[in-house]
Formats: C-alpha cells, sequence, structure tokens
C-alpha cells in the first residue's frame, strides 16, 4: 500500500510548544524526590516564616530549571502568602538586574534603568514586603554567572540579611548550579555563608531508560499517532546518552520531525534523526559551554585547534604544550580536561603498551567547537 505523501497544508505536529526550551510539560518524571525536598524547604514561607535555603545542583539538562519553576508555578495557584521569583543569571547578573526582576514581580514595572542604585531599589522591595506581609524565595538559576566580581556575595548578602533592616521582610533563596567543579560555598564570605546555609538537593544524569520514558512522553504530546517509529526514538534516546543531555533529544525530535515534514513524509525516519543531529549537537555544546569558565573556554579552543591537525592527541603532550603558555599549572589543566571529559566534550582513553600515556578525542566536529566559542 502507497502512503499519500503529507499535503503542504498538513502537519506532523499535534503541538510545536512541546519541544520549545522554555515548555514546562504537565508530568516530570523521576523528580518527584527533588521536587518533595524542594516543596519542604519552601514549607516555612506558606506560613509566613522565613524558607529555608536551597543549592540546586547537576550537570545541565538534569531538569533542575524545568522542577523548579513547576513547584514555583504550583506555590503560584496555591498561595499569595509566599512570592517566587525566577531570575536567570546568565541574563541579569548584577545585583542591580536580580532586584529589578524581583521589583518587578512584586510591582508589576520594573524601575527607572539609569539614576537608581541597586540599594534604591531594594528599599522599594522591602517596603512592599513589609506593606504586603509576603515572604520572598528567589531562584537564582546559573548562579555561578555571579561569581564575577563578587556579585553573588552582594546579592546574598542584602537578600538574606534583609530583617536587619526591614524587620518583617522573610526572604529564602534557592541557587542552581550545573557547574559541578565549582564549589559556591568556598567563594561565599564568611558574613554572608552564616546566614546562607544552603541545604543541597543533587539531580543525577536520567539513565536510558528514564531518558526514553521522557522522550516518549514529549514526543506523544508532540506528534500525531504513528508519525515516530520506536527504532527511530530508540536511535534519538542513543544520540541523547551519547551527549548527556536531554535538551539535544527533545531538539532532535522537533529538527528530525521538521525534516520529515519537508520532505513530504508522515513518519520520522533514521536518516531525518542523522540529519537533523548536527544542529542539536551544536545546541548543546551552546548549553555546556556557556558555564563554562574564560580559562575553560581558552583551553578547549586550544584543544580543538589541535585537533583540526589530529584526532587524538596525548594528554601529557598537549598540557605540556598549553602549559607553557598559560598562566595555570598543570594540576589546573588536568583539572580541566577531567571536567570536559565528565561533561562528554572529550573521550580519554589509554594507549596500550608501556608507560600507559593517555590520549584525548574531542567527541565534536573541532570546527563546530570552534564557531560554537565564538
Ligand atoms: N523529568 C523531566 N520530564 C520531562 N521533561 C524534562 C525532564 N527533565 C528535563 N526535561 C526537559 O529537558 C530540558 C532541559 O531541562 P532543564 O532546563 O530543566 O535542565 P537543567 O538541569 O535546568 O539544565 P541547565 O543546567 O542547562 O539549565 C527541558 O526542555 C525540560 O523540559
Amino acid at each position: 500500500m502507497t502512503v499519500r505523501p503529507l499535503m503542504w497544508d498538513e502537519t506532523l505536529f499535534k503541538d510545536h510548544e512541546v519541544f520549545e526550551v522554555d515548555f514546562v510539560p504537565d508530568e516530570i518524571h523521576f523528580r518527584e524526590e527533588q521536587m518533595r525536598e524542594l516543596v519542604y524547604q519552601l514549607r516555612p514561607g506558606i506560613s509566613g516564616s522565613r524558607p529555608l535555603n536551597t543549592l540546586v545542583k547537576g550537570v545541565p539538562g538534569t531538569g533542575k530549571t524545568t522542577s523548579v519553576k513547576k513547584v514555583f508555578s504550583e506555590i503560584e495557584e496555591s498561595t499569595r502568602k509566599l512570592v517566587p521569583v525566577y531570575v536567570n543569571c546568565q541574563i541579569d547578573n548584577t545585583q542591580f538586574g536580580i532586584f529589578s526582576q524581583i521589583y518587578y514581580r512584586l510591582s508589576g514595572h520594573l524601575p527607572r534603568s539609569t539614576g537608581l542604585s541597586s540599594k534604591r531599589v531594594f528599599d522599594s522591595i522591602g517596603k512592599i514586603l513589609e506593606q504586603d506581609g509576603t515572604v520572598l524565595v528567589v531562584a537564582l538559576d546559573d548562579a555561578n554567572y555571579l561569581l564575577y566580581e563578587n556579585e553573588i556575595n552582594k546579592v546574598l548578602y542584602t537578600l538574606l540579611r534583609s530583617h536587619e533592616v526591614y524587620p518583617d521582610t522573610r526572604i529564602g533563596v534557592i541557587t542552581i548550579i550545573s557547574d559541578l567543579s565549582v564549589d559556591l560555598m568556598s567563594r561565599i564570605d564568611q558574613r554572608v555563608q552564616s546566614v546562607f546555609r544552603p541545604n543541597e538537593i543533587y539531580f543525577p544524569p536520567y539513565t536510558c531508560v528514564e531518558a526514553k520514558q521522557i522522550l516518549s512522553d514529549r514526543a506523544e504530546q508532540g506528534f500525531y499517532p504513528n508519525v515516530l517509529p520506536e527504532a527511530v526514538l530508540d536511535l534519538v534516546v542513543d544520540r541523547t546518552m551519547n551527549a548527556g543531555d536531554l535538551r539535544v533529544g527533545i531538539d532532535l525530535l522537533k529538527r528530525a520531525g521538521l525534516h520529515a515534514e519537508t520532505a513530504a513524509r508522515r513518519v520520522i525516519e533514521e536518516g531525518d534523526v542523522c540529519k537533523a543531529f548536527e544542529a542539536s549537537t551544536s545546541l548543546h555544546l551552546l548549553a555546556t559551554i556557556r558555564t563554562f569558565k574564560e580559562e575553560e573556554k581558552v583551553l578547549l579552543r586550544l584543544l580543538a585547534e589541535q585537533s583540526q591537525q589530529e584526532s587524538e592527541i596525548s594528554v601529557g603532550e598537549f598540557s605540556r604544550s598549553v602549559g607553557d603558555n598559560l598562566p595555570y599549572g598543570y594540576t589546573r589543566i588536568y583539572e580541566m580536561i577531567s571536567k570536559f571529559e565528565a561533561m562528554h566534550l572529550v573521550d580519554i582513553r589509554y594507549r596500550g603498551g608501556r608507560g600507559r600515556s593517555r590520549l584525548l578525542t574531542l567527541r565534536y566536529d573541532p570546527q563546530l567547537v570552534l564557531d560554537t566559542l565564538k
């Protein structure tokens, strides 16, 4: 039986939205425990006390943002006593920017962007909280962006010691970190540590079975029935596990669907996934690299440049050659290389024979890495 090609006004997508980066699904599987813990941390806020502070940790694409947003939207639906504010610190990475977002959430409009100090903005925040008798919880997503210029200490100090200036304010903070090599507490001043003391909630990477369930759910919501055969889903899962980031899988589904649609097919094929893979990979690369410190970007750039000449590089030789030109010791260079491995950017294997030297291979096209670093 021949299958009628897709007509120009027909589509494979039941709902495009479910493949978008900021989509928050109704069901967040495999994160029940983390969300329960988060609710437990925030519960005092609902009864008018200060919420417990939290440190949410896990590599990119493990559902941290989604889970926090989900808990926040449930709080918003059930109470006005506790006001949750989500801040993306990649976008708002200064004290002024963060306080502006909080002020916006509380008052419905942004403060003037000129001639106003962050202290003045916080004054207004303190007054609104006292007037309304509400408790505030602020989620600082990608808080590692605040490690520069001591911004993290300024922000946490003001938020967590607000009751010293505005006695009736109660504020809790959730910091979200995807760079596991960052030891946040060691970067925090003593005077802030004494009030911060967060409980940690860890988001482990998804197993293959979990990733398959999540991606299959997403496909079911987003595509019409029978658009995605099981074998193609398995290929998407395989690529996702390889990249170690669920975002790659969700993006692959979308792009593969669009590809099949452009070819006027009613079913997605493996070839559509392969074609979509490069674009989805660069999305993952971008998500990973954006969490890097400048020195890590410099080292990755050197590695990508060298990988254009040779596909396998000796770890020792590479470290020596870059160590001569960079202001970091070998220990730091080895640390960074281990991080690249943990983040699925490189593979390391032992060369056989005596000496057992280690060989480094970039898992991505070097040019793609260089382009992403631009
Ligand atoms: N348990 C889950 N169920 C359904 N979808 C999920 C789940 N976990 C993650 N996702 C989806 O995976 C994508 C990445 O998730 P999310 O942004 O929450 O990860 P993250 O850990 O905050 O990553 P990053 O550290 O890069 O910000 C999102 O599109 C989200 O909808």
